[in-house]
């Protein structure tokens, strides 16, 4: 459930590489509770943005907040900390191919706690049972589906039951199908988890059964061009390139699911 309480605030934020700016003054909240999505056109920084927020790139200038702590004035070790109460699916779904499901779930466990063997096997079990693979422990990825590889490194992501769940392009590479599937499975896990998620996505379909709010990032301004629920935006936004990425290039303001 949505409360007003900012789980992330981004202020003032301008993203560079070397000289190159991508972004200037993006600033936003993200709502405990939020499914929060970062969209924009190719190449406009939706990705670079989420490395600003995991700790993966410093900012050029401005801030992101995680509550009352600016995260990137922290120290190292208190930066480590918000981190792990964050999950990250990349857009390769990266699981090890070398290692069954089981293996590649128990591994943030055992790198970050010291449960016994016993526990983590019942943990990883729990997980993948979830993400719907109860069962499929002993497989291989390269014996799974796209669909499935995904829901698994999903079960990998939220291992240490993360209050912040980062999704790059979740549906890349999916059938419409398994991409609803994926949908429906992050609704689940935010309501499981309690957990706020955040995603990089262009899938307007996608956009419009989950979001509860958003960021339209721009390339050619640099800058956002607009913030809050992609549905109101579709209803009451003015400016005519959201609109026309909200609309699929149509102009018609309706809500298309499918
Ligand atoms: N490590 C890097 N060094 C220099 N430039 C980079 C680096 N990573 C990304 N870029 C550039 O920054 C720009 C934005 O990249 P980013 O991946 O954040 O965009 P995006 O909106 O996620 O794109 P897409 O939708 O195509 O995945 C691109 O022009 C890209 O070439």
């Amino acid at each position: 459930m949505t409360e007003s309480v900012a789980a992330i605030t981004v202020q003032n934020l301008t993203m560079a590489y070397g000289s190159f700016v991508l972004q200037r003054d993006l600033t936003f909240t993200i709502a405990r509770g939020d499914i929060f999505v970062i969209m924009g056109g190719s190449g406009c920084g939706k990705s670079t943005l989420l490395r600003h927020m995991i700790g993966l790139k410093p900012p050029a200038s401005g801030a992101v907040w995680y509550g009352r702590d600016n995260f990137w004035e922290l120290e190292e070790e208190d930066r480590a900390t918000i981190v792990r109460r964050a999950g990250v699916l990349y857009q390769s779904g990266a699981l090890w191919s070398s290692m069954t499901l089981a293996e590649n779930v128990a591994l943030p466990l055992q790198h970050y706690t010291d449960l016994p063997p016993a526990v983590i096997a019942e943990l990883v079990s729990f997980k993948l049972s979830l993400v719907g693979l109860a069962g499929f422990e002993e497989f291989y990825p390269a014996q799974l589906s796209g669909g499935m590889r995904k829901r698994a490194a999903l079960a990998r992501a939220i291992a240490l039951d993360p209050d912040f769940l980062f999704f790059d392009e979740p549906s890349a590479g999916l059938d419409p199908i398994s991409a609803r599937n994926l949908d429906e499975l992050i609704l689940e896990l935010r309501e499981s988890l309690g957990a706020t998620v955040i995603i990089v996505t262009h899938e307007l379909a996608s956009i419009y059964a989950i979001a509860t709010n958003s960021v339209y990032l721009d390339s050619e301004a640099k800058t956002m061009l607009a913030t809050g629920d992609p549905k109101r935006l579709l209803q009451e936004c003015t400016d005519p390139t959201v609109l026309k990425f909200l609309t699929r290039g149509t102009g018609k303001r309706e809500v298309r699911t499918v």
